[in-house]
């Protein structure tokens, strides 16, 4: 087979800014800002057809408990960008006491809505309540997180596809595949086993034929295991804990993590960084995605991607039949 994309984003390129070394070889930046404002675009229109065919839009209730700052920022981009393509978006917002039985409630009344094709519970929940119960409440069918267990069941078998595919591991692979880099037969590896990012991402590379390796906090020797990998998806929340010689030389990298790091110069008082130490890593990897604006903005593109899906699997069958 002809060497694909993956092995050009992997060649190294001079930088012509002054002040850098003539030499010196930097990473292509995986532009998650720009390929997300794409995949909306593309939403915007499917959610255009679908009204012109049905009358109806896609919806989508976002159900929010408690007062977090970063919850709320999170909730606030989510809606601002259906509003963007034109979902319709249902509202919950909930004291931080909130019961896990009115929680539930509010859920199966969501379930019951025929306006609503997708409904995201914004985590974490309030350790009072019990997460796994009310992630289990969401229907299937309306499961656009993708962590209903069946959903993530059967992304974990090699003949069954989910109705959904949790939206950040799915961004993962959005942009890896919109960047043209070649997965099957590829070596990756995952740093980090959560339910959300981690463990879906890497059975979403092995189901697309990567072979997988997963770290998390007891592996020994993890850097050893990442020098093997041909893509890496670094997904722990430490800061900027991948460092560069954890890299082999062309290597994809996918940086999920979003910390916040104290720097007074910033009018916040803080900055976000990845997981990988982007200024180091860019000397070594072949394409590498910032933070912001690498995976964030992929994470609720592919939320609205599986709403518009939702809808299109409801409307569309019940207008013919
Ligand atoms: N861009 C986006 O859209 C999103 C970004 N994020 C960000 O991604 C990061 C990870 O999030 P999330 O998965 O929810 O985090 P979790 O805390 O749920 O999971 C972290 C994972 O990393 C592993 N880990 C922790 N420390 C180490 C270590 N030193 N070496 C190897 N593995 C380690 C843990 O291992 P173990 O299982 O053994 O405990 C765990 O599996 C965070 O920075 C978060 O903010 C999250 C969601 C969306
Ligand atoms: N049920 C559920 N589903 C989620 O998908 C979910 C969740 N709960 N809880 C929290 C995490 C986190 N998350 C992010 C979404 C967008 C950005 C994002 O757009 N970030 C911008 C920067 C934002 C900023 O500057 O503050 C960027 O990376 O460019 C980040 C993180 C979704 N999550």
């Amino acid at each position: 087979m002809e060497p694909q994309k993956a092995d050009q984003l992997a060649a190294p390129q001079a930088v012509g800014n002054a002040g850098a070394v003539a030499e010196e070889k930097v990473a292509d930046v995986i532009d998650g800002k720009a390929i997300a404002a794409q995949l909306r675009k593309e939403i915007g229109q499917g959610v255009e057809s679908l009204k012109a065919e049905t009358g109806k839009v896609p919806g989508l209730a976002v159900v929010l408990v408690g007062s977090r700052k970063d919850s709320q920022t999170y909730v606030r981009s989510k809606k601002k960008a259906c509003v963007e393509v034109g979902i319709k978006s249902f509202d919950a917002d909930l004291p931080e006491d909130v019961s896990e039985d009115e929680l539930l409630k509010i859920v199966t009344d969501f379930n019951a809505n025929p306006e609503v094709h997708g409904i995201l519970i914004q985590l974490p929940l309030p350790s009072h309540i019990n997460e796994q119960r009310i992630l289990s409440a969401v229907s299937v069918e309306k499961d656009v997180d993708g962590f209903h267990p069946v959903n993530v069941g059967t992304l974990a078998m090699q003949q069954r596809d989910p109705l959904f595919v949790a939206c950040t591991p799915a961004g993962c692979i959005e942009l890896l595949q919109r960047t043209g880099v070649q997965i099957a037969g590829k070596y990756a590896v995952v740093l980090g086993r959560s339910k959300t990012v981690g463990m879906p991402a890497a059975l979403l590379l092995q189901k697309l034929n990567a072979t997988v390796t997963v770290v998390h906090s007891r592996t020994p020797n993890p850097a050893e295991h990442t020098r093997r990998a041909d893509i890496v998806i670094a997904a722990i929340g430490k800061a900027e804990f991948v460092k560069a010689d954890w890299l082999k030389p062309g290597a994809v990298v996918i940086d999920v993590g979003i910390n916040a790091v104290d720097d007074p110069s910033d009018k916040r008082g803080y900055r976000l960084v990845g997981d990988v130490d982007y200024k180091e890593a860019r000397k070594v990897a072949g394409a590498i995605t910032p933070v912001p604006g690498g995976v964030g903005p992929m994470t609720i593109a592919v939320l609205l991607q599986n709403t518009l899906k939702s809808a299109k699997r409801t409307l569309q069958a019940s207008s013919s039949s």
